[in-house]
């Protein structure tokens, strides 16, 4: 069904009847046995590889319209599928395939006051809606991180990215098909209209939990429109902080690498702190403008090194996803955490120290999703993580925080099991 003419009065009722066939499949779903549903991520798997061609046509129509629309070459990057990613995204789904069942593991087991048995067991959380930026892989991802965990999906993924969205999610849904699993525990959204998203937030009661994942634009909606429960993935203001007692050479190399791996990364690091009490600022700044990347910094940054611009207000809480990038003196590790509190976006936040106890008081006291110390924040990653892969990253405060692959889609319930006990 393709809906792009709906009326946008419709979608309130487009958004229903995706709810009502994704929470039908997800019922199937969840009477599937772990076998069932890795040989279904291997069907799929499969039949994307047989629609390769199909696929990569696709894709070629979205490359070119991206090229007309003038994306940047990072999001040209993010978009672009050839036979490698293509077969990276097959093997992504297999490799899925083989991670545990999450669901129905016993997390805790105890006796109650009243001698009854408890256990709580992790069960998936429903329907899930996904809306994400325009990397088709994440199509994919969502959808076998989603099925693994026995939840239905309902895709929205980047408008740039539709027609290979389109082509990856009928070949997905083919596979499941031929598993004999329901295909529409996977769905994509019909129509690319904003305000379809709108309609989806609102679902409360039909779609049990939401995902965005992007930037500005897409929190603005979300504090708009949500009723549903989120678990956002929102954007990545990732700070380093250099603290005095650094080792110099590990500072350099884990802050070149934190903000130029890959620039367009929600892990990127955006903002550099640098201990006054540190001896090589200079040597750092000099490394990371080598590698060809633009400084912004305050006063004392400047001093460090001329090619440092002066930064505004607004440097401070930007997430430039480019090569570039902003630079403070800090007089302390209190001065790194308060700077941290104001201008972090709950991602990814390190500190490079050979000094232990500042380690500690950084790890236990900033208040981000990831806290790292001595690595770079290009690492927060599900794979990285050794988790197999990743929805993304949860910047906010509910039970799944950092990378969500498996645990972080499920919830879970107490199982009763008493001997007729009655509560006196
Ligand atoms: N935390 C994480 O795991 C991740 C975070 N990100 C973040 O994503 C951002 C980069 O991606 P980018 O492509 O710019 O992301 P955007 O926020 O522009 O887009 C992401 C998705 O949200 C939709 N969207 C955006 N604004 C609205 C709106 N007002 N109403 C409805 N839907 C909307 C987009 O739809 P449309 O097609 O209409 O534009 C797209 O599907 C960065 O901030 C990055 O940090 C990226 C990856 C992972
Ligand atoms: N955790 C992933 C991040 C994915 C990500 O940020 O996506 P995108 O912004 O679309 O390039 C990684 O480190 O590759």
């Amino acid at each position: 069904m393709t809906t792009d003419t709906l009326e946008k009065t419709d979608y309130t009722q487009l958004i229903e009847d995706l709810a009502k066939k994704g929470r039908a499949a997800q019922r199937k779903l969840a009477r599937a046995s772990d076998a069932e549903k890795a040989a279904g991520l291997r069907a799929a798997a499969k039949a994307i590889r047989a629609d390769s061609a199909n696929i990569l046509e696709a894709n070629a129509k979205d490359m070119a319209a991206g090229e007309k629309r003038g994306l940047t070459g990072a999001m040209l990057d993010r978009l672009k599928l050839d036979e490698d990613r293509l077969e990276a995204i097959a093997g992504a789904i297999e490799n899925v395939a083989k991670l545990p069942d999450p669901v129905g593991e016993v997390i805790d087991n105890r006796s109650s006051p009243s001698g009854f048995g408890l256990e709580r067991v992790r069960i998936p959380i429903g329907l899930i809606g996904i809306i994400y930026e325009s990397r088709p892989n994440v199509t994919a991802d969502a959808a076998a991180l989603c099925l693994r965990s026995g939840n239905a999906a309902l895709l929205r993924g980047g408008s740039e990215a539709i027609h290979s969205n389109r082509a990856l999610h009928a070949a997905f849904a083919k596979g499941l098909e031929e598993a004999g699993l329901p295909a529409d525990a996977i769905q994509l959204m019909p129509t690319q209209d904003r305000e379809a998203v709108g309609a989806m937030l609102k679902a409360a009661g039909l779609v049990d939990m939401i995902v965005p994942r992007g930037g500005k634009g897409l929190v603005a909606r979300v504090q708009e429109d949500a009723r549903v429960p989120v678990l956002a993935h929102l954007d990545g203001i990732c700070h380093t902080y250099i603290h005095a007692d650094a080792n110099p050479d590990m500072a350099r190399e884990i802050a070149v690498n934190a903000k130029m791996r890959r620039t367009g990364i929600c892990g990127a690091m955006e903002t550099l702190l640098i201990d006054s009490g540190f001896a090589e600022g200079d040597k750092v700044l000099a490394a990371i403008a080598d590698a060809g990347c633009e400084l912004r910094g305050d006063e004392r940054a400047q001093k460090l090194d001329t090619r440092v611009k002066p930064a505004t207000a607004e440097d401070w809480d930007t997430e430039y996803l480019d090569a570039i990038l902003s630079v403070a003196v800090v007089d302390n590790i209190d001065e790194a955490m308060e700077h941290i509190a104001a201008h972090s976006s709950g991602h990814t936040e390190a500190i490079i120290t050979d000094n232990d106890e500042a380690a500690e008081r950084f790890l236990a006291e900033v208040d981000s999703a990831i806290v790292m110390h001595n690595a770079s924040t290009q690492f927060a990653d599900g794979g990285e993580f050794g988790l197999g892969a990743e929805i993304g990253i949860a910047t906010g405060r509910l039970h799944a925080r950092g990378p969500v692959a498996l645990e972080g889609l499920t919830t879970y319930k107490w199982q009763v099991k008493g001997k007729g006990q009655a509560r006196p």
